[in-house]
């Protein structure tokens, strides 16, 4: 027999099975699953084994050239995900493969570090006269191992005084293996479920009844009102799922997979849970992915990628927010979670439940009406609170009365009575930095960044900033253009609304939340910890307020502009907007004290923003559908989209029509929207060019992509033009 092989090389031309022979001395241990080193052309590269069989001119092969790793690096459910994706979504099959088994390229096996511990000392020395080297004893006791800079860090000292410690031969220095346990600083408290709710148990029943079932794939979606305990069931579920020896995937969008998540679930399934997230060392996921491969985790919970942990029996795979864009990934390979998860649970029989208070309407449209998917309901908050009231502020009326602030007057004055009451408040704007808009009221001169054609945003640090490849620049005190000195700083983000609340409420304490805050690690939690432990009386943020959070001390949300997410140009911008109003919206109320919701905005007749009101997804959804299949536009069609970029825009521009012209030539049924300039038309000093192709089938839609494709790979012109391909985009920018 002989190994099949595909190397690793993501070329579309070279994306099949290669033969080669197993030598002796490898006999036996190369597997499927293995990576080898093989001989390929005049080099040699990385390949993965796939499969074995008897070659069709034995005589002719080559050898494998060595092992790289002891065991498989992937399952066979694994591998089968791959071959889907590299089918639906067009990339070659080994950019799927190393998507899902990166964590374990990224480093060789355990780690080994010095690390610190107190020395044997017969008796406690004595720091009175030193009360910082008696800080970081007081962590190495608790924590010994630590290395010295995790050390000082954690004592809030400098490395010198571990190092004076270390030479007076207080600690000593050993090395050891890294746990790399991103949990480990977690307090591991388990926490007892609450006695379920109706609906609640209504829901959990129905979930477990399927993982009791023998036979294919179920789905379910779980719709539930913000505040109705979705969470307990994704638990209760997988208690239950466990129970039964299968294993568990928990999805939450990366926004969301807070550290109060973390808690939870560590707090109902300790060391059971394996996390999985970006902000992970290459060591502490790759010991996850270990945790997981040997089975001493049985539930992953993650972002998106977590999709691809290699679970052995996945039984149960769980979306929450399922409607979330930050599911879709944006780089090759372009694939949906959801989209995967779908496929997963269909090779593994697995259930799976998306959950969401806003669904989006290709899942929503499968639960009603026949559909595939069953719907379970959550109609009401935990503890019969009431949703909270949604009112409108009528910005226009605001201006032509004479108020050009931020804030309306009703929004101030919600403010300061939530303030005089010590209750708290959130308010959400969707953009960070300080102005968004610099522009010269002189000549007219917008700033833009070099290399993007996107205005740079003001921070407060005095700089500009490119909010897409995050060039940077000291903001000029003249015009660059026409040397004016009257420049302008117009359009607001988050740190404009926390300076102008710290204007009209000096004595409120303020914490803003949003990318710029929470860069140093911990910081997030550090934010979200100190809000609901009554330490600040208003969260300023970003789309991270809007998720997830359940503090019962806010009482009021103010949402400064709904209609920055709604005249984007994108058909899915009122789908958008109605989601993150509903979710910012659901924040507030969830307390005794009920909660109240305020909206600015210049479109308050927007069906949008009128259904987030009324809390009616329902009618959202009508609306919304009616204008979908109007339109053409998904779930009614199928898209795919073709993204041109390059350095020049003459040969972006020719290379996009030569793709239209082979689309065309396909002579498959599909509906062809441009060529056009992308609405970013250049980023990082690539111009970009977009083709949209619609269709009523899937299959046809790929039909004509590989047909453009092909065309274009066989031309051997535009060779510094790239074209990618998006199988159901999700963005259209
Ligand atoms: N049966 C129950 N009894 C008491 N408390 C509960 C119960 N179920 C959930 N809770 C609590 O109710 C609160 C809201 O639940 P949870 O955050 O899961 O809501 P959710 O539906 O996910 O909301 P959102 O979509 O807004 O995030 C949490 O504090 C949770 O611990
Ligand atoms: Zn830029």
């Amino acid at each position: 027999m002989h190994a099949e092989v595909l190397v690793s090389l993501a070329l579309r031309q070279v994306d099949k099975v290669f033969h080669y022979n197993v030598p002796s001395s490898l006999a036996g241990k190369v597997q499927v699953g293995s990576r080898v080193l093989v001989p390929f052309g005049r080099r040699k590269v990385e390949g993965y084994v796939v499969g074995f069989s008897p070659a069709p001119n034995p005589a002719d092969l080559k050898d494998v050239a060595a092992l790289l790793d002891e065991g498989p690096l992937f399952t066979p459910h694994q591998l089968a995900l791959a071959r889907w994706m590299a089918a639906y979504y067009l990339c070659p099959t080994v950019k799927a493969l190393r998507a899902m088994i990166w964590p374990l390229l990224q480093v060789k096996g355990p780690k080994k570090v010095r690390g610190l511990w107190p020395a044997a000392c017969c008796e406690a020395p004595d720091f009175r006269r030193a009360p910082k080297s008696a800080a970081v004893w007081q962590v190495i006791q608790a924590r010994p191992g630590l290395s010295r800079k995790e050390l000082a860090e954690a004592a809030g000292v400098s490395p010198r005084v571990v190092d004076a410690m270390v030479a007076r031969g207080l600690l000593r220095s050993e090395e050891r293996i890294e746990s790399r346990d991103p949990c480990q600083d977690l307090p591991e408290k388990r926490i007892k479920p609450p006695v379920l709710h109706g609906e609640q148990i209504r829901a959990v029943s129905k979930i477990i009844e399927a993982l009791d079932q023998k036979g294919g794939r179920q789905v379910f979606l779980l719709h539930g009102v913000t505040g109705s305990g979705k969470t307990e069931v994704y638990l209760h579920a997988i208690a239950a799922a466990l129970a039964r020896g299968k294993q568990a995937m928990m999805l939450v969008p990366e926004i969301a997979l807070t550290p109060q998540m973390i808690d939870i679930f560590r707090g109902r399934f300790g060391r059971q849970v394996a996390v999985l997230h970006s902000r992970l060392s290459d060591g502490e996921r790759y010991d996850e992915y270990q945790r997981l491969r040997t089975g001493e985790a049985g539930v992953v919970l993650g972002a998106r990628s977590a999709i691809f942990a290699p679970l052995e029996q996945p039984g149960l795979i769980i979306l929450d927010e399922e409607h979330e864009p930050s599911y879709k990934q944006e780089e090759s390979p372009r694939y949906h979670a959801r989209t995967v998860a779908l496929r997963l649970a269909g090779y593994a029989g697995a259930v799976v439940v998306l959950g969401s208070a806003t669904p989006s309407l290709e899942s929503y449209c499968q639960a009603v009406g026949g559909g595939a998917y069953h719907l379970l309901e959550l109609t009401r908050r935990v503890g019969e609170l009431p949703l909270p009231s949604v009112r409108l502020v009528d910005l226009r009326r605001e201006l032509q009365e004479g108020n050009k602030g931020i804030f309306s007057r009703d929004l101030q004055e919600a403010i300061a009575r939530r303030l005089s009451r010590r209750e708290q408040v959130i308010l959400f704007l969707n953009r960070r930095g300080y102005s968004t808009l610099v522009v010269c009221r002189e000549c007219g001169l917008v700033l833009k960044c070099p290399h993007c054609d996107i205005s740079l945003t003001y921070h407060v640090s005095g700089r500009l900033r490119c909010h897409y490849c995050n060039y940077s620049v000291l903001a000029p005190s003249l015009c660059p253009g026409c040397g004016s000195r009257h420049v302008a700083y117009l359009g607001m983000g988050t740190q404009k609304v926390e300076q102008e609340i710290r204007r009209l409420f000096p004595t409120a304490r303020v914490l803003r939340l949003d990318s710029d805050t929470v860069g140093r690690r911990g910081a997030h939690r550090e934010i979200v910890d100190s809000f609901r432990e009554g330490e600040a009386d208003i969260l300023i943020g970003t789309q991270m307020v809007a998720k997830g959070l359940d503090i019962p001390g806010v009482t009021l949300v103010g949402v400064i502009n709904a209609d920055i997410s709604l005249y984007m140009p994108d058909f899915r911008a009122s789908e958008r907007t109605f989601q993150l109003l509903t979710q910012v919206a659901g924040r507030s109320g969830r307390g005794e004290q009920g909660g109240e919701v305020l909206i600015q905005t210049y479109s308050p007749d927007h069906y949008a923003v009128t259904c987030a009101q009324n809390h009616d997804y329902q009618g959202f959804y009508r609306r919304e559908m009616a204008l979908r299949r109007t339109l053409g536009y998904p779930p009614y069609t199928h898209l795919a989209r073709l993204l041109v970029t390059g350095r020049m825009e003459k040969e972006v521009q020719e290379a996009a029509d030569f793709l239209a012209q082979a689309v065309h030539a396909a002579g498959v049924p599909v509906e062809l929207l441009g060529p056009a300039p992308a609405p970013l038309t250049r980023i990082k000093d690539r111009y970009r060019w977009h083709l949209v192709l619609k269709a009523s089938a899937q299959g046809v839609l790929r039909e004509a992509a590989t047909a453009a494709l092909d065309g274009f790979s066989g031309t051997g012109r535009y060779r510094r033009v790239q074209v990618s391909v998006d199988i159901a985009p999700q963005s259209m920018m």
